[in-house]
């Protein structure tokens, strides 16, 4: 902006303006001065003229002296004329007028209508004043002219002087101020100027320097900050333009996608405006169908009251988290928070409503709700801890397994809890484990309110927020008091055995493992001593479990207190026992205990009443000589076992080397008797059994030969155990019955009605399809079935006595006959002969052996035992008849049927089939009916 023209310029119109007023005031001055003078003046003319009067009238009895008067009068300084009037005329004047009549003085002096009174007065114009003063009582007349104008114009003469000069100290000192106020005024106001020139321009960051600190100094200062504000206020403006804009759009975007179900309808009538996009979406309307509709016309309303109800909820125009619940297009019920605002636009009142569906929230709520009820009613304690371990809540589980109730814990940390038994680092490690993996469980004893220590199985985890932030602690735990107690047993039966509360056999060979690696360090052995009772089935069966296990302790009761410190016994299971003898210099020891159990187990032991025998057998191991671990050593023990029992039983033995080999060879013959089994390698010899009393042949033994191309020829004594244990004997024995039954039949057709004695394994009849076999055999072979005799040995059915008599009934079912093999050897007593039901006895040639004519004890017996058995009508056959003298004894003591070498080998078929042609009859000896 250019400079303004100097007659605008401020200083110009300031300079001007107080020129003007200084000579105004000056002006006024002067005049009001002057009349200030003019009134002075008047009252000095009356005062002179006063004076003048009394003068006069002091001297007027010499008219000529009041000329002289006159004269000196004349010189006061307003006095203009004086005149004495007598009857109208001038009789004495100050000037020329003596004589005149004063009526016509009036065209030379100011002479207005002067009243000749009797009483002094005045008359004045603006600058003359007239006194008429009467003499007393002469008709004269004394007027005085007083004249101010000289001596007002004088004033004012000097005034106007006066104000010529001040007008030029005023142009002086406005030059003086004009140039003064150029650097004061004007150049700040340039400088003032021109900074809101440049912000006009738009500059905004011209700024006015700093002036001064006088008022356009501070008006700069204040500039600026009013610069400043406006700067802030635009920048504010602009930002919230930018904001104005960004947030239309964004409202739009937000009205667009917000999860929530936004519509804007009228508020009278209900009629839809907009809605956005999860309103489309949730009610399944799409937008074109649904503006310009109610909500009631679409169906939205489950219960069109509702939207009044709604209405009914608004406060000042605002609504507030309403509940309400409407249905999508499809029939799906909604339930939504509704929040919103009535506004205005146009004259028209809309509602602008946000449902927030809480459909979701609210099963949330019923699940929490439930799981509340779930925790509540959980046999597992709950504990709820905030993020500082500070308790908020606990079910009544909790109560019930700690003791403490909510009111006693509630605020306090879970301390008030702790048994104190578990260190500090168990803690620290603990909360470590939480806050790295979210969960910690495991075992902890805590404290009841009743101070009893207890142990709980104990689960804490973390609950989160969405930032990773811990909420809550979650402490689930049970008390595993039982739990522990059970386990306690189970840890303990896992290494015991429940009956003797001896270690069992884990137990015994971790131990032995342990006891190796110590021998192998120091260099010395130890022994494993394996015991088996004899015959304990039997009493098992026979007497009863109770008694069983009652016999078991007393044997226990014995060999224990055998036993030194470190010698640990254990029980194997069943009736086998085994001690660890972990640190010995020679086997003398192992001697020493084997020989005092052998002895304390001979003598006979009474439980339940009953005098019981129960010998043992023994079989040792010893290390470094029999095996370098615990395995190697048992099985060697156990081998030792068997062939200590297999050499008598009471007695034990030490593993040798060749037992090892009997084992190898074991194997060797299982594979080949495994090939035998349906070859010829296999065949049944038949032994005579013959009537004493006649010497008939009566019946024939089935005796199972085996030539095997590897192992030659293999009695049935080693063969038929092998069999037995390995399961074989269930071919070998169905091919023995059905080739002895073929035999017979063949036989039976020559005329033959003797006896077939087959020998059948305890464990081929204890399975169940054995009969069927059986039954099968009968009629394949067409022969009667008490022609059959199944000899069954005495200590095998005394060691399976329950289920022998069960299949003992069976088989006379189907009218087989039974003979008791190797009687003598098992134990058996009269009782059970009785219930066995058999019909035949046949004693066991070990009692035959020692008969002889010197030999009563062994007379007597065969006597006491054909007595018996014939008083319970049983047959008497005597097994390994070998001499004439048995022969004879046995014909004396009226023993039934003879079997051995004396009356006849074992032989093939062919010969017993000539001896019975020979024979040339039929003996029908046990034969029914
Ligand atoms: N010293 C001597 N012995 C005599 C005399 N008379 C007969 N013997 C033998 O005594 C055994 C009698 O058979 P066992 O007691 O049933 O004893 C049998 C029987 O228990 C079993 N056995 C034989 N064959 C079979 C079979 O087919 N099935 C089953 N399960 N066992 C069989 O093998 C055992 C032994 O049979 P073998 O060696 O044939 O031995 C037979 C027989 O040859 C004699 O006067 N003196």
């Amino acid at each position: 902006m250019a400079n303004p023209p100097l007659w605008q310029s401020l200083r110009v119109r300031l300079l001007a303006m107080m020129v003007v007023m200084i000579l105004g005031v000056a002006i006024i001055g002067i005049w009001l001065e002057n009349r200030a003078d003019m009134a002075a003046l008047q009252r000095q003319a009356q005062d002179e003229a006063a004076l003048v009067a009394s003068l006069v009238h002091a001297g007027m009895d010499d008219t000529r002296d009041l000329s002289a008067e006159f004269a000196a009068l004349a010189k006061q300084p307003l006095l203009s004329r004086l005149l004495i009037v007598e009857q109208g005329r001038v009789v004495e004047s100050s000037g020329p007028f003596n004589g005149q009549l004063l009526a016509d003085l009036n065209s030379k002096v100011w002479l207005p209508a002067v009243a000749l009174d009797k009483e002094p007065h005045s008359y004045a114009s603006d600058s003359q004043s007239l006194f008429v003063f009467p003499f007393a009582d002469d008709g004269r007349y004394l007027l005085l002219w007083f004249d101010t104008q000289p001596s007002a114009d004088t004033q004012f003469a000097n005034r106007i002087r006066l104000l010529g000069l001040a007008l030029v100290v005023v142009i002086v000192a406005g030059i003086a101020f004009y140039v003064v106020s150029q650097r004061l005024l004007n150049d700040p106001l340039n400088i003032l100027v021109a900074v809101l020139q440049r912000r006009i321009k738009g500059e905004r960051q011209a700024r006015v320097p700093a002036l001064g600190t006088h008022e356009l100094g501070q008006l700069g200062h204040w500039l600026n900050q009013t610069m400043d504000s406006e700067d802030a206020a635009l920048e504010a403006l602009r930002l919230s333009n930018l904001e104005g804009e960004d947030q239309k759009a964004r409202f739009l975007r937000i009205f667009k996608v917000m999860p929530d179900l936004v519509t804007v309808t009228v508020l009278d009538d209900g009629t839809l405006v907009d809605v956005n996009e999860n309103w489309v979406k949730t009610t399944g309307w799409p937008k074109q169908e649904a503006i310009g509709k109610t909500a009631t016309q679409l169906g939205l309303w489950l219960d069109p009251a509702d939207r009044e109800k709604l209405l009914g909820q608004i406060r000042d125009n605002l609504l507030h988290a309403a509940r309400i619940q409407f249905q999508s297009r499809w029939g799906d019920k909604i339930e939504a928070e509704a929040s919103g605002c009535v506004f205005e636009e146009q004259g028209k009142r809309y509602l602008l409503l946000s449902l927030r569906d809480i459909s979701d929230r609210l099963r949330k709520e019923r699940d929490l709700h439930l799981l509340a009820q779930v925790v509540e009613v959980s046999l597992d304690g709950v504990m709820i801890t905030d993020a500082s371990q500070s308790i908020l809540a606990v079910n009544s589980a909790f109560t019930a397994i700690t003791g403490f109730s909510a009111d006693d814990v509630v605020g306090h940390t879970p301390r008030v809890l702790s048994s104190g038994y578990q260190e500090r680092q168990f803690y620290q490690r603990m909360w470590q484990q939480i806050h790295i993996q979210g969960m910690w469980q495991g075992e902890i004893w805590n404290k009841r309110k009743s101070g009893e220590i207890y142990p709980q199985w104990l689960s804490i985890r973390s609950v989160k927020d969405d930032d990773g932030q811990v909420l809550h602690y979650v402490a689930v735990f049970s008390d595993i008091t039982d739990r522990k107690a059970a386990e306690a047993r189970i840890a303990f039966l896992a290494y015991h055995d429940p009956l003797t509360g001896l270690p069992n056999r884990t137990w015994l060979v971790d131990k032995c493992e342990n006891a190796i690696s110590q021998a192998r360090q120091q260099q010395h052995m130890l022994a494993l001593v394996y015991l088996d009772l004899d015959r304990f089935k039997s009493v098992n069966d026979s007497l009863g479990h109770d008694i069983g296990d009652a016999l078991l302790n007393e044997v226990v009761k014995r060999i224990k207190p055998l036993c030194m410190a470190d010698e640990l016994l254990s029980r194997q299971g069943g009736d086998e026992f085994l001690i660890l003898l972990p640190n010995i210099e020679n086997c003398r020891r192992v001697e020493m205990l084997v020989e005092r159990i052998l002895a304390v187990m001979s003598e006979p032991f009474s439980v339940g009443g009953h005098r019981l025998w129960v010998s043992t057998s023994i079989g040792v191991s010893v290390f470094p000589e029999d095996g370098d671990n615990a395995a190697q050593l048992l099985r060697k023990a156990d081998t030792a076992l068997y062939h200590a029992k297999d050499s008598g039983r009471s007695t034990f033995s030490f593993f040798a080397r060749d037992m090892d080999k009997n084992l190898t060879e074991r194997l060797q013959m299982e594979a080949a008797l495994k090939e035998a089994i349906g070859t010829e390698q296999l065949q049944l010899y038949y032994q005579p059994q013959v009537l004493i009393s006649t010497g008939q042949v009566v019946g024939v033994e089935a005796l199972m030969r085996w030539q095997s191309p590897e192992l030659g020829s293999v009695s049935p004594g080693r063969f038929i155990p092998l069999a037995e244990e390995t399961g074989l004997i269930m071919p070998l024995g169905a091919w023995c019955l059905e080739e002895a039954c073929r035999q017979l039949a063949q036989w039976r057709q020559l005329g033959f009605n003797g006896l077939m004695a087959v020998n059948i394994s305890v464990r081929q009849i204890l399975r169940a399809d054995f009969f069927d076999l059986l039954e099968e055999v009968l009629a394949q072979s067409a022969i009667p079935a008490d022609r059959l005799e199944l000899e069954l040995t005495e200590s095998l059915m005394m060691d399976n006595v329950e289920a022998s008599l069960e299949v003992v009934q069976r088989l006379k079912g189907l009218d087989v006959s039974l003979a008791i093999d190797d009687f003598g050897t098992g134990y058996s007593s009269l009782s059970y002969l009785k219930r066995f039901a058999v019909d035949c006895l046949k004693i066991d040639q070990s009692f035959i052996r020692g008969l002889r004519e010197d030999n009563q004890q062994a007379r007597s017996l065969i006597r006491a035992i054909v007595q018996m058995a014939h008083n319970l009508e049983l047959n008497v056959v005597a097994e390994g008849v070998e001499t004439p003298e048995q022969l004879a004894i046995l014909t004396a003591e009226e023993v039934d049927v003879a079997q051995g070498y004396y009356l006849g080998k074992p032989m093939p078929a062919s010969e017993v089939e000539v001896i019975l042609r020979s024979q040339g009859v039929t003996l029908r000896v046990n034969e029914k009916g």
